[in-house]
């Protein structure tokens, strides 16, 4: 598979000096594909046909100021939205010298991630592009007549195979390298392997699509270090994907001591011990954090709690016959809840501080929300923080950022 123009030497010394504006015109290397299966090797007789339209595209992106680049297997229309984002192709702030983590092995679990010092709650721990994006799955047809489940399975794992195989062939040398590298637990079902490693080592991304907030995210991205971040059901990171830097920056969700292991979760973590078990066992994992061995009946009921609470205002603001301080207590409880399970990565917990604070706007309480404005600010790794009002402002109580707020006294003017 050819790279693309934007690959010869003359052509990388043109783009390293190119501005996002030109990066515009010259669009992304990009290889229109049909969804051609060439070995259908289960299934004989595929009915894609050449003349299909186009499904995907190979896409290399960014090419630019000679910073690591990311083989991309693009649905329709994702390409568009990564060129239209805001700043793209924005470069990668410099790397934390010293690094604040380091690869070493983690008993039991292979390889894992560590802090090589104290890192703050809030703190970014790495910026990292994906060696990788793909989506999670890709179009498979069968010829007519009928085939077990068994097939049909292998059939579609041989497609991605082969859509991932094109990606892997384009990247440079030492990032095939390293995805190479990477674990595999996916060896004796059927996975190619590289698609069990692109099984193993994804992280759900979305966004791509133009739908935001996605419970099922249709990309898997796949990273050098991120990918070696090891599961837990109290995890002390959550990795966030900035579109324009294209990068993931990995955040600590609490303080972290050093030496401590970097963890993330692979599954619905407010689930029951029993269900987070099942969920772990397509990566190969027996999970032994505090969550899943001590207490177990406490921690199921706390998290089912926490996934009962929904802070959201305006059940408050309009509601009259609720006390002023009603959405306070109930999120002042599931921040407690959080804190007690280490679940300080979920949406819940911005959402809950944000929630405490905005209350406290509705009532015209400046000194207060200030306070809970200073915690929101410590919490930016949830993807709605990054669209909701800025907290800069609010951090002073005698901001007139205030007055015009649009939250600013509601509570008192929704029932004048
Ligand atoms: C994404 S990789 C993580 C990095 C991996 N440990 C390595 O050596 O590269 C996922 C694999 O790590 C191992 N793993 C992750 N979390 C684990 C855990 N909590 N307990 C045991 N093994 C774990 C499993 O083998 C899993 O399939």
């Amino acid at each position: 598979m050819r790279r693309g123009f934007l690959n010869s030497k003359a052509a990388k010394e043109r783009l390293s000096s190119a501005t996002a504006q030109q990066f515009e015109q010259i669009k992304v290397t990009s290889v229109d594909l049909p969804a051609v299966l060439e070995k259908p090797v289960v299934v004989p007789g595929s009915t894609f046909s050449p003349t299909d339209p186009p499904t995907h595209i190979w896409a290399t992106l960014p090419q630019l100021y000679g910073e690591p680049s990311t083989e991309c297997v693009l649905l329709r229309g994702s390409k568009e939205i990564i060129l239209k984002t805001p700043g793209f192709p924005k470069r990668l702030p410099p790397a934390n010298s010293p690094a604040a983590f380091r690869v070493a092995p983690s008993p039991g679990k292979g390889m894992g991630l560590f802090s090589t010092r104290p890192i703050k709650q809030g703190e970014i721990i790495l910026w990292e592009r994906p060696l990788l994006i793909a989506p999670r799955g890709v179009p498979t047809r069968f010829p007519p007549g009928s085939f077990s489940a068994a097939q049909m399975i292998q059939h579609h794992l041989d497609a991605c195979e082969h859509f991932i195989a094109i990606a892997v062939n384009r990247m440079e040398e030492n990032c095939r390298a390293a995805f190479m590298s990477l674990h595999n637990c996916h060896t004796h079902d059927g996975s190619g392997p590289l698609v069990g490693r692109f099984r193993t080592n994804g992280v759900a991304l979305g966004g791509l699509d133009g739908v935001q907030h996605q419970t099922d995210k249709p990309y898997n991205a796949i990273l050098e270090h991120v990918s070696r971040l090891n599961h837990s059901c109290s995890p002390n990171t959550q990795p966030f994907f900035d579109r324009a830097t294209f990068a993931y920056k990995l955040y600590a969700v609490r303080d972290v001591p050093a030496g401590e292991e970097l963890t993330y979760q692979y599954i619905d973590v407010l689930a029951n011990k029993t269900a987070r078990a099942e969920s772990l066992k397509p990566y190969d994992v027996v999970c032994t954090c505090l969550a899943c061995t001590e207490n177990i009946a406490e921690t199921d009921k706390r998290r089912s709690e926490i996934a009962n609470i929904f802070p959201f205002v305006p059940t408050w603001l309009m509601n009259y016959q609720l006390p002023d301080d009603w959405l306070i207590k109930k999120c002042t409880a599931l921040l407690e809840l959080i804190d007690k399970e280490g679940l300080q990565h979920l949406e819940g917990y911005c959402m809950g501080t944000r929630a405490i604070m905005d209350s406290y706007i509705c009532l015209g309480d400046s000194r207060n929300a200030s306070k809970w404005a200073a915690r929101v600010a410590l919490r930016p790794w949830s993807e709605c923080e990054a669209e909701s009002y800025p907290v800069k402002e609010l951090l002073d109580p005698g901001s007139p950022a205030y007055a015009q707020h649009p939250l600013w006294q509601m509570r008192m003017r929704m029932w004048m």
